[in-house]
């Protein structure tokens, strides 16, 4: 979000903008929608609101979203800076910390929740609506179409979930009996009361909606930030939400630097924050909060091709879309492939390179990095290429015939082979180790003999999101998965490591401050607490006496 001299857009991005826009031309703006997702542009900037105390508000401090296909200044997103903060912070203190519904208190509104989730579920199988956030999705966060389907797909069917009675269900207690006559334990979900939420750029609908959801159903009051590049969908999908019935109080959405939201949390003190974004900010968080933190932070996630070779092609293909679908952009996106040498020696390798050379910018199957710029990428390759023994497979260079702006990274898909026994060497682990969100992947491979190296590699590596055992043979899964410990891991022949929908678990594990998110259980986990009542309600045994002192 800086500002950037305008430049020249390329002629793929314009062919590809003006087919995208002959593809879509029969689509109408929502009625909810405040802009118009292909008409975005410099000349016609779209402007982002933010939401406090039931009110659309703005701010005289605009910033500035570039867009990621030409450099041209074309979102103005009203960022709130250190001296509006109060409002947020008045907001949120108004939650009291058993929150604004419990099963004690309002339950109607678990029941408001599930006909929410009805109506905001069939507006997504709109195709006017989905059609508005696939393309305002891809204005954003560059990916193909059917990426960014995919994003929109999930949402819907995450709504579909929570229909009808789902949402008291997730507040379902229980009880155990007591040891006298009147006495009974329940167990009940309670909610935490003020939360905040803090998501990144690159699903910027899925993650913040479905933590988003998860924490209202439990009957949480939520303050939530997106990253400012792409604020401008969560901004849209409020205002669907408004429209489906939520109040404009229950939840409040700032725009700001993630210097400002720190001062903010600080401040208000929320009762729990889940964080999705970067290991850096995420471990600040955790000091800076004391503790009261949910984590999805990065992922740097592995692949083990097992000794068993089938479906070669298939697996060629899931590789490839594991690595650089959505340029790499995937917390879950493989970033390490470990062959077993029975690969090695199969064409394997050069299917991959023949699919990521499919790959290109007129449909966005690759293309903006927006977190990592080329120079950083390919310094990053050069020097894993000085290890011993490495070589670069394919890729290794810049996008050609672009006007990306170079505040963002633009390389062709990209593999780099380093030998399996200089990986666990201490000068290189952290090197290689070293998570790269955009198209780039490391490959090695291990002899029959040398599964224990690899799953020394693991043991060493920090983050533990997804991972993926490609392999029939059930005891080498079973190897596999029992030294290792990975929140989310397919194990098996059509194993992957990207595309959890919304009724898998996705998260990390190993740490006690890990969230997840989509399922039942990751909303139960998240944004609720555990709290016991114990009636005992009597009557007092007949007769009873006063014991002596104990
Ligand atoms: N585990 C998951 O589910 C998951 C999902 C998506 C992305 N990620 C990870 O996110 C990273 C990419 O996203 P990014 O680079 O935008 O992450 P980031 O940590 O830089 O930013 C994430 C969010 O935090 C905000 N932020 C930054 N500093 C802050 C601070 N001090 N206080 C409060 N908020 C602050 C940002 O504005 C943004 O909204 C990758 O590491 C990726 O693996 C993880």
């Amino acid at each position: 979000m800086q500002r950037f001299a305008r430049s020249r857009a390329p002629k793929q991005a314009i062919n590809w903008l003006c087919s995208s826009l002959n593809q879509s031309r029969s689509f109408q703006t929502p009625s909810f929608a405040t802009v118009d997702a292909e008409g975005i542009s410099g000349s016609q900037p779209a402007e982002v609101s933010n939401l406090v105390q039931g009110s659309w508000t703005k701010t005289s401090n605009w910033s500035t979203v570039l867009d990621p296909l030409n450099g041209e200044p074309f979102i103005k997103v009203a960022d709130v800076d250190e001296t509006g903060l109060q409002p947020f912070v008045e907001s949120l203190s108004k939650c009291p910390k058993h929150g604004l519904h419990n099963p004690f208190k309002s339950p109607e509104r678990y029941l408001m929740f599930g006909d929410i989730s009805t109506k905001v579920a069939h507006m997504l199988s709109q195709p006017d609506v989905s059609n508005f956030f696939i393309r305002l999705i891809q204005r954003v966060s560059p990916k193909s179409y059917h990426q960014a389907h995919a994003e929109v797909f999930v949402t819907q069917k995450f709504f579909e979930n929570f229909c009808g009675d789902q949402v008291r269900f997730l507040a379902r207690s229980f009880a155990v009996p007591g040891n006298h006559l009147g006495q009974q334990s329940h167990g009940f979900r309670w909610p935490y009361g003020p939360v905040t939420i803090i998501t990144p750029f690159n699903f910027p609908l899925e993650i913040p909606v479905l933590q988003l959801m998860g924490a209202l159903y439990m009957g949480n009051k939520v303050l939530l930030k997106v990253d400012g590049k792409v604020s401008i969908v969560m901004e849209q999908t409020l205002r669907l939400l408004h429209e489906c019935g939520l109040s404009m109080d229950d939840v409040d959405f700032i725009n700001s630097d993630g210097k400002t939201m720190n001062k903010l949390l600080l401040e208000a003190k929320p009762q729990m924050t889940l964080f999705t974004g970067s290991s850096r900010v995420a471990e600040k968080l955790a000091v800076d909060l004391r503790g009261r933190v949910k984590l999805e932070d990065a992922g740097f996630d592995w692949k083990i091709l097992g000794p068993d070779v089938q479906e070669v092609d298939y697996t060629a293909w899931v590789c490839d879309q594991d690595a650089y679908a959505c340029s790499g952009q995937k917390c879950s996106a493989t970033s390490i492939l470990f062959m077993h040498e029975n690969w090695a020696s199969s064409p394997l390798i050069s299917k991959m390179k023949s699919l990521a050379e499919r790959r290109k910018l007129e449909d966005l199957t690759v293309g903006p990095v927006l977190t990592v710029t080329t120079e950083t990428m390919l310094g990053h390759m050069k020097k894993l290429l000085e290890i011993p023994g490495s070589k670069l497979l394919f890729g290794g260079e810049p996008l050609e015939n672009h006007s990306i702006p170079n505040i963002y990274g633009a390389i062709k898909p990209t593999a780099v082979y380093v030998p399996c026994e200089e990986i666990l060497k201490e000068g290189n682990f952290e090197l290689v180790t070293r998570e790269i969100f955009g198209p780039f992947q490391v490959v090695t491979d291990y002899k029959d003999g040398q599964l224990q190296m690899v799953l020394d590699a693991l043991e060493k590596m920090e983050a533990h999101l997804t991972a993926a055992v490609v392999s029939n043979d059930l005891l080498f899964l079973q190897k596999v998965i029992g030294n290792s410990v990975n929140g989310t891991t397919y194990a098996g022949m059509r194993a992957r490591t990207t595309g959890a929908p919304q009724n898998h678990w996705f998260g990390p594990a190993g740490d006690p401050r890990g969230a997840g998110i989509g399922t039942p259980e990751a909303i139960k986990l998240v944004w609720s607490c555990h709290r016991e009542i114990i009636y005992d309600v009597g009557p007092v045994p007949h007769q009873w006496q006063i014991p002596p002192s104990t």
